[in-house]
């Protein structure tokens, strides 16, 4: 809700979840103020919707708040980040990634397409790109020999192809590659490049129209009571996505859902590569500053 001072009246405010189980912690709790409504999609759609002004906030690819940077802000302290693997944003790939001539893409990612970019790039490496949906396994069996792959079906492909647990392994014993096909964790490899976390998404608006405080005040006490559930959380998640409960907690308590430094370190490193030139990344204020400042450059 965001209430005029002059005439006291409620002004409807848009929201666009990317509703991947990766953001469970933060808003499976969420209660909307009143005048906020709220539509789900995946990353591209979401993006869209706030660039079109469809919707007035999102979590959405950090590159599209990168490209966008002279007209969006984003929340000083969210984030879907990791430090390491990320076990949803995955290479599927038959031959060595030196030997890859064609990868296929979905078109429901503008992130992992831009991270693929840059990390083959790093490598002097320049495979055709083509967008395909569908099981990754299926494409690699129609002559692709690498297929990028995001989100829920991401994570319970690479379930598929290296799990399943036993009880003795954990999520990172399991091995890379089985059954011929290597799976290649675009956040570790981004890892092993920088040493830093990489960000995948961050809650994006337009700089004249930011959230009602209400808002994102409901956002930080959902995702304290998502975190503080996180069993819960993977359970019903667990259940939905036909996952163990030791692998969907695994993959949750992975994320860092604050904006920390490091995060931002890995945010300004990531624009830095993909693109260059960039106006500079603006955040809102830091919780408890609302009132003593507008905006903030980092
Ligand atoms: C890690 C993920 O992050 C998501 C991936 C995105 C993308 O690829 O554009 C966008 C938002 C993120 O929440 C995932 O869904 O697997």
């Amino acid at each position: 809700m965001s209430q005029s001072a002059s005439t006291g009246r409620l002004t409807p405010y848009r929201a666009g979840w990317i509703h991947f189980t990766n953001v469970a912690p933060i808003l499976d709790s969420l209660v909307l103020p009143p005048g906020v409504t709220a539509i789900t999609g995946v990353p591209t759609q979401m993006n869209a919707a706030l660039l079109s002004g469809q919707v007035d906030i999102a979590n959405i690819s950090a590159v599209e708040f990168i490209r966008n940077a002279d007209v969006l802000e984003a929340l000083p302290d969210f984030s879907v980040a990791v430090l390491g693997p990320v076990y949803s944003v995955n290479l599927f790939h038959t031959r060595p990634l030196e030997e890859l001539r064609r990868v296929a893409l979905t078109a429901q990612s503008a992130m992992s397409v831009a991270l693929l970019e840059v990390l083959l790039r790093e490598r002097g490496l320049s495979p055709t790109l083509e967008r395909a949906e569908g099981e990754a396994e299926a494409l690699l069996a129609q002559g692709f020999d690498g297929v990028l792959r995001i989100g829920d079906s991401a994570l319970r492909e690479w379930y598929g192809v290296v799990g399943p647990l036993t009880p003795e392994t954990t999520m990172t014993g399991l091995p890379h590659a089985a059954r011929g096909i290597t799976v290649t964790d675009l956040a570790e490899e981004w890892f092993r490049l920088t040493g830093h976390p990489f960000t995948f998404a961050v809650w994006a608006y337009r700089k004249d129209n930011p959230p009602p405080p209400e808002l994102v005040q409901a956002m930080r006490e959902a995702r304290r009571d998502g975190i503080g559930h996180l069993a819960d959380v993977a359970e019903r998640h667990a259940r939905k996505l036909g996952l163990p409960e030791r692998v969907v907690q695994h993959y949750l308590w992975n994320f860092r859902y604050h904006l920390e430094a490091p995060d931002r370190l890995g945010l300004h490193e990531f624009a830095a590569k993909a693109v260059p030139g960039h106006a500079p990344l603006t955040f809102g204020p830091r919780p408890g500053e609302e009132r003593t400042r507008s905006s903030a450059a980092d």
